[in-house]
């Protein structure tokens, strides 16, 4: 689902690789930490995957696409295929939570049926049966990250990226999102999740991929956090 060949990635105005000959094979379905300190090369990983930006060496094939070679009028439909959830929520404060999760249909063109039948589905799943109408800003983090979730799945993506999506949250409401990517994942979409959160990595034992220095250092089935746990 998610190939790195030996991918490097070197910003324009920089000496040391962000990513330095990187080779990770993501299967459909599964579920990986990708850890490691800051500056390791994480968030960069995560970009390529979007093809937000470009590797200066190597292939990233995701979903059977070379995304070095693919057209630019084709990246919306490589990202409507992956969902995406952040440390910061990134919802829109002026929309109701329903509004938040719809509007991710709206754009791609989803019917008013549709979206009228698949949003409360939705945020059921989510755990939020009933705070349709509230406003973000009348939400705990907790809730708000799992509008973010329910924004992030709505549309059924292949893959779902977490970037640090419990960054913001404490160990109780973190336990409780983590529980949510795990359905998710449990549901066929592979999911792929940057964190510094050692609790929460020790606690799924999942795969763990280490970054350091822009490189692979470990590549662990069923890993914790440090390499010794
Ligand atoms: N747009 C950019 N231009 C130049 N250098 C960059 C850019 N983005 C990231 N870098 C550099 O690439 C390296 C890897 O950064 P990246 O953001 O991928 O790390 P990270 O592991 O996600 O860190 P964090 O955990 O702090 O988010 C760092 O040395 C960073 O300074």
């Amino acid at each position: 689902m998610i190939r790195f060949e030996k991918v490097t990635k070197t910003y324009p105005g920089t000496r040391a690789p962000a990513l330095d000959a990187v080779s990770i094979d993501i299967e459909k379905g599964e579920f990986v930490f990708l850890v490691g300190q800051s500056g390791s090369g994480k968030s960069t990983a995560l970009r390529l995957v979007l093809r937000e930006t470009r590797s200066t060496g190597g292939r990233v094939h995701v979903a059977g696409k070379d995304l070095n070679r693919l057209a630019g009028w084709k990246v919306p439909r490589l990202r409507r295929q992956i969902g995406t959830v952040f440390q910061d929520f990134r919802l829109l404060p002026n929309k109701t939570v329903s509004e938040n999760v719809a509007f991710a249909l709206q754009v791609i063109g989803k019917s008013r049926t549709d979206i009228k039948q698949v949003v409360p589905q939705t945020l059921e799943l989510v755990g939020l049966d009933g705070k349709g109408e509230r406003m973000p800003d009348e939400l705990s983090g907790g809730e708000q990250q799992r509008v973010a979730i329910a924004r992030a799945f709505v549309n059924r993506p292949m893959i779902l990226i977490a970037d640090e999506p419990t960054g913001n949250l404490d160990p109780t409401t973190s336990a409780g999102i983590m529980k949510l990517l795990d359905r998710i994942n449990r549901t066929g979409t592979t999911v792929l999740m940057a964190t510094h959160d050692q609790h929460v990595v020790d606690q799924l034992r999942k795969r763990v991929i280490e970054l350091d220095n822009g490189r692979v250092v470990r590549d662990d089935a069923q890993g914790g956090y440090g390499a010794t746990a």
